[in-house]
C-alpha cells in the first residue's frame, strides 16, 4: 500500500477511479445491497482511515490531501459509472421520468422532505403521464389494472425492498419471504374469525362510547374537538388493548401517551426516508444513539415489555381474548413461545400501527366531509333512524354509511402511496408495458382515486357513487383501500365494523359542524404521507342533538 502511494498522481488517481468503475460493474450492479449498507459503511470508513495512516507513516507531505484525493477519485469512478449506467444502459432507461430520479433515490428523499409524496407523485403524473420512472429500479404506474396485476390471485410479485426498512424487527406485514408470510398469516387469520370478532366488538363499542362521552363533556364546556387528536386517542386505545390487553388510556387522560408520541414521531421518518431503506439500516446499526433511532428503539422496548406482561397474563381467569391471544396461543400449542418472541413483539406493534394509523385518519376525513356536506350528514342521520347501531349486520345494510366510508377511502386513502411490490425474476406485463424482473412497482391510491378516467367528478366527495349512482365509478378496479390477494388487510372486517359504528354513534348523537373559523385548511395543508396518512388538526363543534 505504501509503495502504491508513491506512484505518480497521474497513475494513482485514475487507477482509483478505475477501481470505482470496476467495483460497480463487477459487484454493485447485481442484486440488492441495502442490507449490506452498515457493513459497507464500516468497510469504507476503515479503509479511509487506513489510507490516511499509511500516508502519514510513509511521510506523505500532506496525508489528509492524499487520502481525500484517493477516495474522491474512487467515488468519482464509482458514481459516474452508476449514473451513466442508470441513465443510458439500464433496463428502465426508456421509461419517462425526472433524470435525477433515474440516477438516485436521494432525488425522492429531497422531494419528500415535507412528507408530501402523494403530491409529488401527482405532480409527476401531470408532467410525465401514468407510467413514471420514480427511481433507478422503480416505476410508479397509475392505472386501474395495476392493483390486480401486482396483488391479484395470479400475481407472482413479492414485497419490495421497502419492507426491509425496519429489520431486524420482524412482523407479518414486513416479511418479504412469501412462504414465511403465508405461514404467519395463517396464525393471524385465527385472530380474525367471526367468533374472534364478536369478542372485539363489545370493546370497540365500549371505547366508542367513552369517546362520545368525552366529546359530550367538552362540548358542554363550550370547547372545540380536535378530531385529529380524539380519533387517534380512540383508535390507539382500542388497538393497544387488542395488542397488549391494555389500552393507552388516552381517552381517560385526554392526552397523548408518550409511547404513542414516540411511535408517531418515528413514523414521521417514513415520509422522507421511505425511498432509502439502506439509510435506515445504517442508522439502526451505526448510529443507534441518534435521537430518532433512540425514539424508535425506546418505543419497541416499551412494546416488548408490554408483550412480556401480556404473555404472563395469558390464560389467567378473566383474561379477555384480544388479537395477541391467538398469536400467543399458537406459539404455546407448538411449544415455540420463546423462539417466537421476536414475532410476537413485532406483530403487536403491527396491530397498534396498522389498526390505529389507518382507521383514525379515515374517521377524521369522513367527519371533515360530513361537515362540508351538512345535507348529506342529515340524510345519513335519517337512514340511521330506527337502526340498531349495536347490531353489526343491521349497520352494514345502511348503504349510505358504507358509501361514506368508501368514498372517504377513495379520496383520502389511509395508505396514500404505500404498498410497494417487486416484479418476479422473469418480468411482467403491467398496464400494457413490459416491466423487467426485480423492479419496484408503486401503485398510488391517492392518484388512482383522483383519476377522471376511473371516476366521474373525481375530485368531488360523492358517497352515492357507491350506492345509487354506480355510473359515477367508470372503472372501479383500482379501488383497493385494503389491498387484495395474499398481502391484503387482515383487519378489513374489523376496520369496517369499527368505522361504521363510530360514525353511526356520533352522527346520531351530535350535529357536527366546523368550530369557529375552522375550514379544514390545516387538516389538508398539513397532511403528510408517511406510509399511512397523517392529517393536520381539524377543530369541530359537536352539538348534542335536541339541545340549542
Ligand atoms: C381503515 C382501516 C384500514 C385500512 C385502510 C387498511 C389498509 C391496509 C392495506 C392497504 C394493507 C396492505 C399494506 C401493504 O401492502 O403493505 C394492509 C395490511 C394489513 N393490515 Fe390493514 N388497514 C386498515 C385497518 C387494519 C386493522 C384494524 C388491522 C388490525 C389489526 C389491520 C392489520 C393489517 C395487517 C396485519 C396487514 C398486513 C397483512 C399481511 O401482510 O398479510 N389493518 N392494511
Amino acid at each position: 500500500m505504501g509503495l502504491l502511494l508513491e506512484l505518480p498522481s497521474a497513475v494513482l488517481y485514475p487507477a482509483a477511479a478505475l477501481l470505482g468503475v470496476t467495483s460497480h460493474l463487477a459487484l454493485f450492479i447485481r442484486g440488492e445491497w441495502h442490507m449490506q449498507a452498515p457493513t459497507l459503511f464500516w468497510l469504507y470508513s476503515s479503509l479511509t482511515i487506513f489510507i490516511y495512516l499509511i500516508s502519514f507513516y510513509n511521510d506523505q507531505p500532506n496525508p489528509f490531501q492524499a487520502t481525500f484525493l484517493l477516495t474522491t477519485s474512487y467515488n468519482l469512478g464509482l458514481f459516474s459509472s452508476i449514473s451513466i449506467y442508470r441513465l443510458y444502459f439500464h433496463r428502465l432507461r426508456s421509461f419517462p421520468g425526472p433524470k435525477l430520479a433515474a440516477i438516485t433515490k436521494f432525488w425522492h428523499v429531497w422531494q419528500c422532505r415535507y412528507g408530501k409524496n402523494h403530491l409529488v407523485i401527482e405532480g409527476l403524473r401531470v408532467q410525465y403521464g401514468s407510467v413514471i420512472r420514480t427511481g433507478p429500479e422503480e416505476l410508479t404506474i397509475i392505472d386501474p389494472s395495476v392493483p390486480n396485476t401486482i396483488d391479484g390471485p395470479k400475481s407472482t410479485c413479492t414485497k419490495a425492498v421497502w419492507y426491509d426498512f425496519l429489520l431486524p424487527e420482524i412482523a407479518l406485514n414486513t416479511t418479504r419471504d412469501v412462504h414465511e408470510h403465508d405461514q404467519r398469516r395463517k396464525v393471524w387469520d385465527k385472530g380474525f374469525t367471526s367468533a374472534a370478532m364478536r369478542d372485539y366488538e363489545t370493546r370497540v363499542h365500549h371505547h366508542a362510547e367513552v369517546l362520545a362521552e368525552r366529546i359530550e363533556g367538552l362540548s358542554r364546556q363550550g370547547k372545540p374537538i380536535n378530531a385529529s387528536d380524539w380519533f387517534y386517542f380512540f383508535t390507539f386505545d382500542v388497538m393497544g388493548e387488542f395488542a397488549f390487553g391494555q389500552g393507552f388510556e388516552m381517552l381517560q387522560s385526554q392526552k397523548w401517551h408518550w409511547a404513542v408520541r414516540l411511535l408517531r414521531r418515528a413514523m414521521g421518518l417514513l415520509g422522507p426516508f421511505s425511498a432509502v431503506p439502506w439509510l435506515a439500516q445504517v442508522a439502526f446499526y451505526v448510529t443507534p444513539w441518534m435521537w430518532i433511532v433512540r425514539d424508535w428503539l425506546g418505543m419497541m422496548e416499551w412494546c416488548k415489555e408490554r408483550m412480556g406482561e401480556r404473555i404472563a397474563r395469558h390464560g389467567k381467569v378473566g383474561a379477555r381474548r384480544d388479537v395477541s391471544h391467538w398469536l400467543i396461543e399458537e406459539s404455546l400449542s407448538r411449544g415455540t413461545l420463546k423462539k417466537d418472541r421476536e414475532w410476537l413483539n413485532g406483530d403487536a406493534v403491527t396491530v397498534v400501527i396498522a389498526g390505529s394509523d389507518t382507521i383514525a385518519p379515515t374517521l377524521v376525513f369522513a367527519f371533515y366531509e360530513l361537515v362540508r356536506n351538512r345535507e348529506l350528514q342529515e340524510r345519513l342521520r335519517g337512514k340511521l333512524d330506527g337502526v340498531d347501531i349495536y347490531d353489526k349486520g343491521e349497520l352494514a345494510k345502511v348503504g349510505l354509511l358504507t358509501g361514506v366510508i368508501k368514498e372517504t377511502m377513495r379520496l383520502w386513502p389511509a395508505v396514500p402511496t404505500g404498498g410497494y411490490r417487486q416484479t418476479p425474476e422473469g418480468g411482467l406485463e403491467i398496464a400494457g408495458s413490459w416491466v423487467p424482473g426485480g423492479v419496484t412497482i408503486v401503485s398510488p391510491r391517492w392518484s388512482m382515486g383522483r383519476s377522471e378516467e376511473a371516476y366521474e367528478r373525481a375530485l368531488e366527495w360523492v358517497p352515492e357513487r357507491w350506492t345509487t349512482r354506480p355510473e359515477m365509478v367508470r372503472d372501479g378496479r383500482g379501488f383497493q383501500p385494503f389491498s387484495q390477494g395474499r398481502f391484503n388487510c387482515v383487519g378489513k372486517a374489523l376496520a369496517m365494523a369499527e368505522m361504521r359504528f363510530v360514525i353511526a354513534l356520533l352522527v346520531t348523537r351530535f350535529d357536527v359542524g366546523y368550530w369557529g373559523k375552522e375550514r379544514g385548511e390545516r387538516l389538508v395543508g398539513e397532511l403528510r404521507d408517511q406510509f399511512t396518512a397523517s392529517p393536520g388538526a381539524l377543530e369541530l363543534e359537536f352539538k348534542l342533538r335536541g339541545r340549542a
